[in-house]
């Protein structure tokens, strides 16, 4: 369905340069779900953009359901569905109307146009907002106008950009069950962008991880999980001895163990007020490994005071890839905003 190959864009204005994108080759398949996450400004919309044909690449090609974004943009427009990160829908219009507008835009009989936006309204759950304007919506109920917007012209192929960004945890919920709900109807290959780790984890099959307009990591999340991150058992252990506690540990996850894995005794083994030294493990299949940890240690004779497993997160894969974290530049940036 898509196949980019060295996609790049520079910018220019004045003597600034910015590369917004670096040479991105990427090919979806009919029927994925693939998520792109990065940080603000990784180069995701500038790469989707051009990948609609809005925007002309400096360098790279891209052939999108069969045409050449930049031999055939129109080709390429009429097949995809696009829902940029700003309000599709002009403010003072009415909904129907606004679905309307959008089925004569792409050129369909009024009967066609006004069956589509009906069937939209209520598998959207838009119904009874028909006659309400853009502007009186709630943020949930203009995304999913936007979605419905999207689908007009029924399109094989959705680029959604930050389809879920501003929502709040109940509308960004059910914004996805709509979006799941559409990919089943209508068969569609989606591709999004978020920066949001929780979403990438949960709804994509395939997450692409873009920073500096370079694509670092493209696999499903279980596997961008389990090749770049590790679980990570967090422990508190009665004793002042750190060589002791690793010495325990190394049976479970040291060199030697099924699951090799790390022992870091912080602070430089110093025990904590309570007297207990923190201990992080990292190893995989966390959650089975515990009781194995704290039976070495009793083993050993040290007693565990707390144990708990963390899993692996996107935001891991993204820190051991590019040495920061994704979800403190989110807050960062939500606090300089
Ligand atoms: N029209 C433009 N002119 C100049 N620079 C631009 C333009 N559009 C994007 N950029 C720059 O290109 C870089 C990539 O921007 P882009 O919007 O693609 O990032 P993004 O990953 O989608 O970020 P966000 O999550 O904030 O939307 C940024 O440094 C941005 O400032």
């Amino acid at each position: 369905m898509i196949r980019a190959r060295g996609l790049t864009k520079t910018f220019t204005r004045g003597k600034d340069t910015v590369e917004a994108v670096r040479g991105v080759d990427i090919d979806v398949a009919e029927g994925e779900l693939v998520a792109f996450l990065g940080p603000n400004g990784a180069g995701k919309s500038t790469t989707l953009r051009m990948l609609t044909s809005l925007l002309q690449p400096t360098a790279g090609t891209a052939t999108v359901a069969g045409y050449d974004v930049g031999t055939h943009p129109a080709q390429v427009r009429a097949r995809l569905g696009f829902i940029g990160q700003g309000n599709g829908g002009g403010f003072s219009y009415q909904v129907r109307d606004e679905l309307h507008n959008q089925g004569r835009f792409y050129g369909l009989a009024p009967a066609e146009y006004k069956r589509r936006a009906s069937d939209l309204v209520e598998a959207l759950e838009l119904g009874g907002l028909e006659k309400r304007t853009v502007q009186s919506l709630s943020g949930g109920q203009r995304r999913r106008l936007d979605v419905a917007l999207g689908l007009m012209n029924h399109p094989p192929l959705l680029f959604l950009d930050e389809p879920s960004t501003g929502l709040d945890p109940h509308a960004r919920a059910n914004l996805w069950e709509h979006i799941v709900a559409m990919r089943e109807r209508y068969g569609m290959t989606i591709v999004l962008t978020t920066h949001y780790l929780d979403e990438a984890d949960d709804m994509a099959e395939r997450v692409v991880v873009i920073d500096h307009g370079q694509i670092i990591a493209d696999a499903s999340p279980e596997a961008l999980k389990r090749e770049h991150a590790d679980d990570v058992l967090a422990l508190t252990v009665r004793g002042d001895s750190a060589e002791a506690v690793r010495a325990a540990l190394g049976t479970v996850v040291g060199p030697d163990a099924p699951h090799p894995g790390e022992v870091t005794v912080p602070d430089g083994g110093t025990p904590a007020a309570d007297g207990g030294l923190r201990v992080r493990v990292a190893t995989t299949h966390g959650a089975d490994r515990l009781p194995e940890a704290i039976e070495a240690l009793r083993l050993a004779g040290l007693t565990t005071t707390s144990a708990a497993a963390r899993q692996a997160s996107l935001d891991d894969v993204f820190l051991n890839l590019t040495g920061r974290s994704l979800r403190e530049e989110a807050t960062t940036q939500a606090v300089a905003a």
